[in-house]
């Protein structure tokens, strides 16, 4: 799996941001974004195996069990008490009961290899039946190790593992389980790596960055939903744009960024047409929207998944702006929609720039992250803000998240345009949160590329066909 290193260091000191990372339970996909981010931050998946193997091998030490059974799974998971096993053949009779799906993971497989030269006992299994010739391991041991199932756990557990499971909670041993309790075994002590994913865990950091956790990198991307064969047109989900008027260009930008993000279809109502076969040019009364426009954008609003508020309107349409947010299901609210009173949407995202930020909340966010980080998470904003800068500033009010990709070259006018587009149709799917986060990062990637080749020549239009190679190289390189 290639992992899109990231290079540039954060421009602030990192030492006082452990304030944003996020202490309380965490999912297995969150869990496997920041997985991802700490890989392309340098640190590979086996040392992070050997640092949660390391943890869970002095957790086990301090029961002092002569006899220890270690459960392995053919995850990562498994990876984990393979690496304990290693780390404790010196300390106790260490057997390990590891399973064979045929498809063991790379790392767990490394592992293994690694095990057969150590003094310590491994059996295969790869069905219930040859758990059954192993009753009597179950009985005598002292320890159980529970490295079956981790955050790749998924559904009801399936054969040989549910037997497994049975087995170690029906002998008399404690039972330790590695990052979270494989569904069903019952825990004597749960060691969760970097943070908990179930209740009632203890905590071991196993050195994963801070930004790895409240940056955005290709982590992030693993919440792009790949699509399944038999889907259906419009399932990328429908757009409207609505603005234009004094810029004619940013309505358009920003309906082709939707496209090139994913979306299957574009409206865009707006004064002035531009021939541009993709997008559907809604036409309005007048050469800018007024409330006479008002009974052709409804019905649109109403049907659409997204609608994007804002680019090149002008200060004059904003009561327009606010009767159709009340039909908006999903909004974007960007440029000349950011003016108070706020619009909003059932469910909305904010993108203004600093000069939009001071409008909308009469306060200016300052210039280092962490106090504009703090101006976002202050504000009464009523839903997320994507406060666009050199790094980009997400909050939801309870996350905060930063976005370091881009270049001093997308001060071109117009990406701000194109980063709505692309947040507009990741809203289809995404939360807003998520839309906004892999939004910017893969707008800022796009940057990154096309100052490449473009250095300051860049135009905002040329960010656009960049956008799917960001967004979707996962599964063109089939990862
Ligand atoms: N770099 C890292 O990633 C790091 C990860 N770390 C550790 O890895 C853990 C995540 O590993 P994981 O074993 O939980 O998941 P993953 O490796 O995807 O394999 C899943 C396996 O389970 C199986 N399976 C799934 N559902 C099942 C079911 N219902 N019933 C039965 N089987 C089921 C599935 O089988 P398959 O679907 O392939 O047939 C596949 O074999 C994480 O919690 C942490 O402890 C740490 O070392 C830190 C570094
Ligand atoms: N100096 C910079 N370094 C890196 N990225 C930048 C810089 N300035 C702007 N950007 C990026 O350009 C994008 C659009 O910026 P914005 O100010 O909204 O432009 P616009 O004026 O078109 O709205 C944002 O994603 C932001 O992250
Ligand atoms: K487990």
């Amino acid at each position: 799996m290639t992992i899109h290193m990231q290079h540039q260091p954060f421009p602030d000191d990192l030492t006082r941001y452990s304030e944003y990372a996020c202490l309380d339970l965490i999912t297995p996909e969150e869990m496997r974004r920041i997985d991802h981010n700490a890989q392309s931050l340098g640190i590979s998946g086996l040392e992070l195996m050997e640092s949660a193997g390391t943890a869970l091998s002095l957790v086990a030490q301090e029961y002092h069990a002569g006899i220890v059974l270690i459960l392995c799974g053919s995850g990562n998971n498994g990876g984990d008490g393979l690496v304990a096993a290693r780390h404790m053949s010196r300390e106790a009779e260490v057997t390990v009961l590891w399973y064979d799906s045929g498809h063991q993971t790379r790392s767990t497989r490394r592992q293994l290899e690694r095990l057969s030269h150590c003094d310590v006992r491994s059996i295969r299994f790869r069905c219930r039946e040859d758990l059954l010739h192993h009753l009597d391991i179950f009985s005598k041991a002292d320890l159980i190790v529970d490295a079956l199932l981790g955050t790749g756990g998924a559904g009801t557990v399936r054969e040989p593992l549910k037997t497994c499971i049975d087995l170690a909670n029906q002998s008399q041993a404690p039972v330790l389980c590695a990052d979270l309790p494989s569904p069903g075994i019952i825990p004597d002590r749960i060691c969760a790596f970097h943070r908990p994913k179930v209740k009632d865990s203890e905590v071991y950091d196993i050195g994963i960055p801070i930004l790895a956790e409240i940056g955005t990198g290709p982590g992030d991307l693993l919440l792009m939903q790949e699509r399944k064969q038999n889907v259906h047109k419009g399932v990328g989900g429908e757009i409207l744009v609505i603005g234009g008027g004094p810029y004619q260009g940013a309505p358009w930008l920003s309906g082709l960024a939707a496209l090139r993000a994913g979306a299957d279809i574009v409206r865009i109502v707006t004064p002035h047409y531009l021939p541009e076969p993709d997008l559907i040019h809604i036409p309005t009364s007048g050469d800018t929207i007024t409330q006479n426009d008002l009974d052709t954008i409804i019905p649109l609003c109403d049907r659409s998944d997204v609608v994007l508020c804002g680019p090149g309107l002008g200060p004059d349409a904003h009561e327009v702006i606010l009767t159709c947010s009340e039909h908006v299901k999903k909004g974007v609210f960007d440029a000349d929609s950011l003016r108070t009173p706020l619009p909003h949407a059932h469910e909305s995202l904010y993108t203004p720039h600093t000069g939009e930020f001071t409008r909308i909340t009469g306060r200016d966010p300052g210039l280092t992250p962490y106090d504009r980080a703090h101006a976002v998470r202050n504000s009464d904003i009523p839903g997320t803000v994507l406060l666009k800068g050199p790094v980009d500033v997400i909050s939801d009010t309870k996350r905060i998240r930063f976005n370091q990709t881009g270049t001093p070259a997308m001060t071109t006018g117009g990406t701000g345009d194109v980063l709505a587009g692309v947040c507009a149709a990741l809203m289809v799917h995404l939360s807003a949160f998520d839309a906004a986060c892999i939004g910017a990062y893969a707008t800022g990637c796009a940057g990154e590329m096309i100052t490449n080749t473009h250095g300051y020549g860049m135009t905002a239009r040329d960010l656009i066909p960049a956008i799917p190679q960001v967004l979707f190289r996962r599964t063109l390189e089939g990862e």
